[in-house]
């Protein structure tokens, strides 16, 4: 398979110059990117006034928690999990969850999103419809244990057993990640098992950390230090390690993050609307951690758009430091494409010869996008997901002008509208 995208802006390479070009793609890679290409193509695709972009990376989701958009708004974390997510979820089946996973899929397909790192339960049900949609799925079956030693044996079973059924679909596409919940959940046996299990089996880890004060709270209660000191101490940090959130941090935290190379997924949608604070995001910066963007599910978001969260992670950044040159609009962009594919170890998250051929195309023939003056600028600060045309992965387009090859729309929203009144 081959597709030519023609005539766009195209955003090339690392430092993401704009360049009007074409670009061929064969197969699942990215093969040229130059002006007036030639050869044929399976596709073409004619991106005037388009914009190709690398497809985003949400570094942190819970895909099927869009089944509970709207449910439970305006509440802090504990008691959002607590008192409205948790008994909800408690009703979740593997059916419920698949149609949850759809939604999330068809959301991100249409927002521009290739690859997403999700934590939830029933994640065979979620490597299915990332398969069946042709995204990039990193996916983590969230454990939990409360530090009972019956639930440590059940979830690490579970894991497992998640992680034998992605490695039989064979596909380059889905991988499993191991995925402990947060330290306030989980016990430090079945942290340290999570290490040596990720270790042995090559994987990559993802857990909450440092998300609210009252997580600092428990933790400094329970084991007399932060979150970060405790996941050192036990050895559990590394270049393999993606924490999501990172929120409360002091100077301590953050050079052990950076001396480990562990990523962290900024949520800064999330982090707003419960209100859990704002991630030292220049801290980490000159610290030299890398740090990824994700939307956190879209029960707390509300939505899994990325050009959303880009708006969201700048203003919030500069208001904060009352420094508008704080997380400039490259700085962001980067957090939403190139760091997050670096956390996962992909070479995607560029418009470059042989990187992955993960793109969105951003159609620029409209009035809040116009005169194109700057395009990173313009994706950070006044586009939306409604503006992607297509979204293509690994080679595959997903979405052409708008039309969902790979799903079927109306099906997928109206088994959503069907499951929420069961779960109402
Ligand atoms: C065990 S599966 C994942 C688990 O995480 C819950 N969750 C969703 N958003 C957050 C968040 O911001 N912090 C902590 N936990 C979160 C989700 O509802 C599932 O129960
Ligand atoms: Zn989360």
């Amino acid at each position: 398979m081959s597709v030519l995208i023609r005539n766009g802006h195209v955003i090339y390479g690392e430092d993401f110059e704009i360049v009007k070009a074409d670009v061929l793609i064969e197969g699942n890679r990215i093969a040229k990117v130059a002006k007036g290409i030639n050869e044929g193509a399976d596709t073409v695709i004619d991106a005037k006034g388009r914009v190709v972009s690398p497809a985003f990376v949400n570094l942190h989701t819970h895909s099927p928690m869009g089944l509970f958009r709207g449910l439970a708004d305006d509440l802090p974390l504990m008691d959002w999990l607590q008192n409205h997510i948790w008994p909800r979820e408690a009703k979740l089946t593997r059916e419920y969850t698949k149609v949850g996973a759809y939604l999330g899929a068809l959301e991100m397909i249409k927002s521009g999103t290739g690859t997403f790192l999700d934590m939830y339960f029933f994640m065979d049900a979620v490597a299915e419809v990332v398969e069946e949609s042709g995204l990039r799925g990193y996916l983590s079956y969230g454990m939990i244990d409360l530090g009972d030693p019956e639930k440590t044996e059940k979830e690490l079973k579970e894991a497992l057993r998640t992680m034998e059924f992605i490695e039989k679909l064979n596909s380059d596409r889905v991988q499993f990640v191991f995925g402990p919940h947060a330290p306030y959940t989980c016990s430090i046996a079945l942290l340290k098992e999570v290490r040596r299990l990720a270790s042995e089996h090559n994987k990559l880890i993802t857990i909450h950390v440092s998300e609210t004060m009252a997580e600092i709270g428990q933790i400094t209660e329970r084991y007399g230090k932060s979150p970060v000191v405790l996941l050192d101490d036990i050895g559990f940090l590394g270049r393999d390690v993606i924490i999501a959130h990172g929120v409360w941090l002091d100077s301590r935290d953050i050079q052990i993050l950076a001396r480990n190379g562990v990523t962290v997924a900024h949520n800064p949608g999330s982090n707003m609307k419960l209100a859990s604070g704002v991630m030292p995001l220049q801290k980490l910066l000159n610290a030299g951690v890398n740090i990824g963007l994700g939307t956190d599910g879209a029960a707390s978001n509300n939505n899994l758009d990325m050009l959303d969260e880009m708006k969201l992670a700048a203003l919030l950044h500069k208001v904060h430091n009352l420094d508008p040159t704080v997380a400039d609009a490259e700085t962001v962009f980067r957090m939403a494409t190139l760091n997050g594919a670096k956390a996962l170890g992909i070479n995607a998250g560029a418009i470059k010869e042989g990187y992955l051929a993960d793109i969105a195309i951003i159609d620029f023939n409209q009035p809040h996008l116009r005169p194109v003056n700057n395009v990173i600028s313009h994706l950070v600060y006044s586009a939306n997901g409604n503006d992607v045309e297509t979204t293509i992965v690994n080679g595959e387009i997903l979405m052409l002008d708008g039309e969902i090859l790979t799903l079927d729309e109306e099906k997928v929203i109206a088994e959503a509208e069907r499951v929420s009144e069961k779960l109402a």
